[in-house]
Protein backbone atom coordinates (compact mmCIF):
# COMPACT_ATOMS: atom_id res chain seq x y z
CA UNK A 1 0.00 0.00 0.00
CA UNK A 2 1.74 3.28 -0.86
CA UNK A 3 0.50 5.93 1.87
CA UNK A 4 0.06 9.42 0.85
CA UNK A 5 0.28 12.61 3.45
CA UNK A 6 0.10 15.81 2.64
CA UNK A 7 -0.97 19.84 3.80
CA UNK A 8 0.58 23.01 4.78
CA UNK A 9 3.62 23.47 6.83
CA UNK A 10 3.97 22.46 10.90
CA UNK A 11 0.25 20.37 10.32
CA UNK A 12 2.47 17.67 11.82
CA UNK A 13 2.87 15.35 8.40
CA UNK A 14 6.59 14.18 9.13
CA UNK A 15 5.87 13.46 12.85
CA UNK A 16 2.84 11.29 11.65
CA UNK A 17 4.12 9.98 9.12
CA UNK A 18 7.06 8.52 10.57
CA UNK A 19 5.22 6.82 13.31
CA UNK A 20 2.79 5.66 11.08
CA UNK A 21 5.56 4.33 8.39
CA UNK A 22 7.25 2.99 11.90
CA UNK A 23 3.70 1.12 13.07
CA UNK A 24 2.99 -0.29 9.63
CA UNK A 25 7.01 -1.90 8.99
CA UNK A 26 7.11 0.80 5.81
CA UNK A 27 9.58 2.78 3.83
CA UNK A 28 9.05 6.83 4.66
CA UNK A 29 10.13 9.54 2.13
CA UNK A 30 10.08 13.12 3.59
CA UNK A 31 9.04 15.27 -0.15
CA UNK A 32 9.79 18.24 1.22
CA UNK A 33 13.40 17.49 2.59
CA UNK A 34 14.08 16.59 -1.33
CA UNK A 35 12.93 20.24 -2.07
CA UNK A 36 15.34 21.73 0.79
CA UNK A 37 18.18 20.05 -0.63
CA UNK A 38 17.42 21.98 -3.96
CA UNK A 39 16.90 25.02 -1.76
CA UNK A 40 20.02 24.22 -0.11
CA UNK A 41 22.66 23.94 -2.99
CA UNK A 42 20.91 26.64 -4.73
CA UNK A 43 22.37 28.85 -2.56
CA UNK A 44 25.65 27.33 -1.71
CA UNK A 45 25.98 27.88 -5.95
CA UNK A 46 24.40 31.53 -5.58
CA UNK A 47 21.84 30.84 -8.22
CA UNK A 48 18.90 33.35 -7.55
CA UNK A 49 15.13 31.93 -7.13
CA UNK A 50 13.86 33.50 -10.66
CA UNK A 51 16.80 31.80 -12.77
CA UNK A 52 14.16 28.83 -13.45
CA UNK A 53 16.33 27.06 -15.96
CA UNK A 54 19.41 26.83 -13.78
CA UNK A 55 17.55 25.91 -10.88
CA UNK A 56 15.91 22.94 -13.20
CA UNK A 57 19.15 21.87 -14.43
CA UNK A 58 20.68 21.59 -11.07
CA UNK A 59 17.58 20.05 -9.37
CA UNK A 60 18.06 17.32 -12.62
CA UNK A 61 22.05 17.37 -11.62
CA UNK A 62 21.69 16.13 -7.37
CA UNK A 63 21.80 13.07 -6.46
CA UNK A 64 19.42 13.21 -3.15
CA UNK A 65 19.42 10.27 -0.66
CA UNK A 66 17.38 9.20 2.11
CA UNK A 67 17.81 6.71 4.05
CA UNK A 68 15.08 5.95 7.05
CA UNK A 69 16.04 3.51 10.07
CA UNK A 70 13.03 1.40 11.16
CA UNK A 71 13.11 2.81 14.95
CA UNK A 72 10.53 5.36 14.05
CA UNK A 73 12.31 8.82 14.69
CA UNK A 74 15.62 8.82 12.06
CA UNK A 75 15.75 10.28 8.85
CA UNK A 76 19.08 10.81 7.29
CA UNK A 77 19.20 13.14 4.10
CA UNK A 78 21.87 13.06 1.87
CA UNK A 79 23.30 15.62 -0.82
CA UNK A 80 25.53 13.91 -3.18
CA UNK A 81 26.65 11.93 -1.13
CA UNK A 82 26.82 14.41 2.18
CA UNK A 83 24.88 14.41 5.13
CA UNK A 84 23.04 17.63 4.88
CA UNK A 85 20.17 16.41 7.47
CA UNK A 86 21.04 19.67 10.10
CA UNK A 87 21.93 21.69 7.12
CA UNK A 88 18.35 21.69 5.22
CA UNK A 89 16.85 23.10 8.13
CA UNK A 90 17.77 26.16 8.68
CA UNK A 91 15.75 29.23 8.99
CA UNK A 92 17.49 30.52 5.54
CA UNK A 93 16.24 27.16 3.61
CA UNK A 94 12.72 27.47 5.40
CA UNK A 95 12.56 30.95 3.74
CA UNK A 96 14.15 29.97 0.40
CA UNK A 97 12.88 26.60 -0.60
CA UNK A 98 8.76 27.90 -0.97
CA UNK A 99 10.51 30.41 -3.69
CA UNK A 100 12.20 27.36 -5.46
CA UNK A 101 9.62 24.80 -5.43
CA UNK A 102 7.68 27.61 -7.78
CA UNK A 103 9.75 26.56 -10.43
CA UNK A 104 8.15 23.96 -12.86
CA UNK A 105 11.32 22.43 -13.75
CA UNK A 106 12.66 21.82 -10.33
CA UNK A 107 8.83 20.09 -9.72
CA UNK A 108 8.93 17.71 -12.45
CA UNK A 109 12.59 16.74 -11.79
CA UNK A 110 11.95 15.83 -7.76
CA UNK A 111 8.39 14.47 -9.22
CA UNK A 112 10.44 11.96 -11.29
CA UNK A 113 12.59 10.92 -8.57
CA UNK A 114 9.69 10.61 -5.95
CA UNK A 115 8.07 8.26 -8.22
CA UNK A 116 11.02 6.42 -8.53
CA UNK A 117 11.41 6.12 -4.53
CA UNK A 118 7.92 4.75 -4.14
CA UNK A 119 8.32 2.39 -6.61
CA UNK A 120 8.29 -1.00 -3.39
CA UNK A 121 5.03 0.05 -2.65
CA UNK A 122 5.07 -0.08 1.04
CA UNK A 123 5.92 3.36 1.49
CA UNK A 124 4.36 6.20 3.67
CA UNK A 125 4.85 9.48 1.37
CA UNK A 126 4.82 13.06 3.01
CA UNK A 127 4.78 16.59 1.38
CA UNK A 128 2.55 19.16 -0.63
CA UNK A 129 1.46 17.40 -3.87
CA UNK A 130 1.86 13.42 -3.18
CA UNK A 131 -2.12 12.46 -3.28
CA UNK A 132 -2.79 14.79 -6.46
CA UNK A 133 0.42 14.96 -8.34
CA UNK A 134 3.20 12.26 -7.40
CA UNK A 135 1.21 9.65 -6.51
CA UNK A 136 -2.62 10.52 -7.49
CA UNK A 137 -3.50 6.50 -7.45
CA UNK A 138 -2.08 6.09 -4.18
CA UNK A 139 -4.56 3.02 -2.10
CA UNK A 140 -4.54 5.85 0.73
CA UNK A 141 -4.58 9.31 1.17
CA UNK A 142 -4.34 11.59 4.28
CA UNK A 143 -4.52 15.93 4.33
CA UNK A 144 -3.41 16.73 7.80
CA UNK A 145 -4.38 20.82 8.89
CA UNK A 146 -4.35 23.16 12.05
CA UNK A 147 -4.95 26.90 12.63
CA UNK A 148 -1.74 29.25 11.61
CA UNK A 149 -1.88 29.98 15.17
CA UNK A 150 -1.22 25.84 15.72
CA UNK A 151 1.20 25.40 13.46
CA UNK A 152 3.14 28.59 14.29
CA UNK A 153 3.67 27.89 18.20
CA UNK A 154 5.09 24.07 16.98
CA UNK A 155 7.60 25.57 14.98
CA UNK A 156 8.13 28.73 17.62
CA UNK A 157 8.70 25.29 20.03
CA UNK A 158 10.96 23.57 17.58
CA UNK A 159 13.26 26.23 16.57
CA UNK A 160 13.93 27.58 20.08
CA UNK A 161 14.53 24.24 21.07
CA UNK A 162 17.05 23.73 18.80
CA UNK A 163 18.79 27.02 19.77
CA UNK A 164 17.90 29.38 17.32
CA UNK A 165 16.46 32.77 18.10
CA UNK A 166 12.55 33.16 16.62
CA UNK A 167 9.33 34.52 18.22
CA UNK A 168 6.41 33.59 17.59
CA UNK A 169 4.58 36.49 15.64
CA UNK A 170 7.89 36.18 12.99
CA UNK A 171 6.54 32.16 12.81
CA UNK A 172 3.10 33.24 12.39
CA UNK A 173 4.11 35.26 9.39
CA UNK A 174 6.41 33.18 7.95
CA UNK A 175 3.84 30.23 8.38
CA UNK A 176 1.16 32.38 6.72
CA UNK A 177 3.82 33.32 3.72
CA UNK A 178 4.58 29.96 2.94
CA UNK A 179 1.10 28.73 2.99
CA UNK A 180 0.33 31.48 0.44
CA UNK A 181 2.71 30.65 -2.11
CA UNK A 182 2.14 27.04 -1.96
CA UNK A 183 -1.90 27.58 -2.18
CA UNK A 184 -1.28 29.69 -4.95
CA UNK A 185 1.23 28.68 -7.32
CA UNK A 186 0.31 27.21 -10.72
CA UNK A 187 1.71 24.18 -10.81
CA UNK A 188 0.72 21.86 -8.29
CA UNK A 189 -0.76 24.06 -5.89
CA UNK A 190 -1.54 22.62 -2.07
CA UNK A 191 -4.73 21.44 -1.96
CA UNK A 192 -7.07 18.08 -0.71
CA UNK A 193 -7.06 15.34 -3.38
CA UNK A 194 -10.72 14.58 -3.77
CA UNK A 195 -10.10 11.69 -2.34
CA UNK A 196 -8.08 12.46 0.33
CA UNK A 197 -9.10 12.03 4.42
CA UNK A 198 -8.94 15.22 5.89
CA UNK A 199 -7.86 15.50 9.58
CA UNK A 200 -7.35 18.74 11.42
CA UNK A 201 -4.97 18.04 14.20
CA UNK A 202 -5.33 21.68 16.14
CA UNK A 203 -6.09 20.43 20.09
CA UNK A 204 -4.59 16.77 19.23
CA UNK A 205 -1.24 14.75 20.27
CA UNK A 206 0.67 13.11 17.44
CA UNK A 207 -0.68 9.84 18.94
CA UNK A 208 -4.15 10.30 18.22
CA UNK A 209 -3.50 11.54 15.16
CA UNK A 210 -1.79 8.23 14.04
CA UNK A 211 -4.13 6.45 15.77
CA UNK A 212 -6.68 7.46 13.67
CA UNK A 213 -4.56 7.34 9.98
CA UNK A 214 -4.07 3.37 11.22
CA UNK A 215 -7.26 2.62 11.88
CA UNK A 216 -8.44 3.98 8.44
CA UNK A 217 -5.68 2.44 6.83
CA UNK A 218 -6.51 -0.97 8.56
CA UNK A 219 -10.18 -0.63 7.79
CA UNK A 220 -9.47 -0.39 3.94
N1 LIG B 1 -1.40 16.40 16.67
C1 LIG B 1 -0.17 16.58 16.26
N2 LIG B 1 0.25 15.93 15.16
C2 LIG B 1 1.50 16.13 14.72
N3 LIG B 1 2.42 16.93 15.29
C3 LIG B 1 2.07 17.58 16.39
C4 LIG B 1 0.77 17.45 16.92
N4 LIG B 1 0.70 18.21 18.00
C5 LIG B 1 1.91 18.80 18.14
N5 LIG B 1 2.75 18.43 17.17
C6 LIG B 1 4.15 18.92 17.03
O1 LIG B 1 4.13 19.84 15.93
C7 LIG B 1 5.31 19.74 15.17
C8 LIG B 1 4.87 19.35 13.77
O2 LIG B 1 5.92 19.46 12.92
P1 LIG B 1 6.10 18.54 11.65
O3 LIG B 1 5.72 17.13 11.93
O4 LIG B 1 7.48 18.82 11.19
O5 LIG B 1 5.01 19.17 10.65
P2 LIG B 1 5.05 19.22 9.08
O6 LIG B 1 5.87 18.07 8.61
O7 LIG B 1 3.63 19.14 8.67
O8 LIG B 1 5.66 20.55 8.75
C9 LIG B 1 6.18 18.70 15.85
O9 LIG B 1 7.09 19.35 16.70
C10 LIG B 1 5.17 17.88 16.66
O10 LIG B 1 5.72 17.29 17.80
N1 LIG C 1 5.83 17.72 -2.19
C1 LIG C 1 6.30 18.91 -1.80
C2 LIG C 1 7.00 19.05 -0.59
C3 LIG C 1 7.48 20.30 -0.23
N2 LIG C 1 7.29 21.35 -1.06
C4 LIG C 1 7.84 22.68 -0.74
O1 LIG C 1 8.91 22.56 0.16
C5 LIG C 1 8.69 23.35 1.33
C6 LIG C 1 9.28 22.65 2.53
O2 LIG C 1 8.59 21.45 2.79
P1 LIG C 1 8.64 20.77 4.23
O3 LIG C 1 7.67 19.65 4.20
O4 LIG C 1 10.04 20.47 4.62
O5 LIG C 1 8.17 21.95 5.13
P2 LIG C 1 7.60 21.88 6.57
O6 LIG C 1 6.15 21.61 6.37
O7 LIG C 1 8.27 20.76 7.29
O8 LIG C 1 7.93 23.22 7.08
C7 LIG C 1 7.19 23.62 1.35
O9 LIG C 1 6.88 24.85 1.97
C8 LIG C 1 6.82 23.62 -0.12
O10 LIG C 1 7.02 24.90 -0.67
C9 LIG C 1 6.57 21.21 -2.22
O11 LIG C 1 6.37 22.18 -2.94
N3 LIG C 1 6.09 19.99 -2.58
Amino acid sequence: MRIAIDGPAGAGKSTVAKKLAGLLGYDYIDTGAMYRAVALAALSAGIPGDDEEALTRLAESLTIEQVWRQDGTTLKVFLNGRDVTREIRTPEVSRFVSVIAQVPGVRQQLTAKQRAMAASGRVVMEGRDIGTVVLPDAEKKFFLTASVEERARRRFLEITGQGYDATLEEQIREIAARDARDESRAVAPLMPAPDAVVIDTTGKSPDQVVAEMAALVRGG
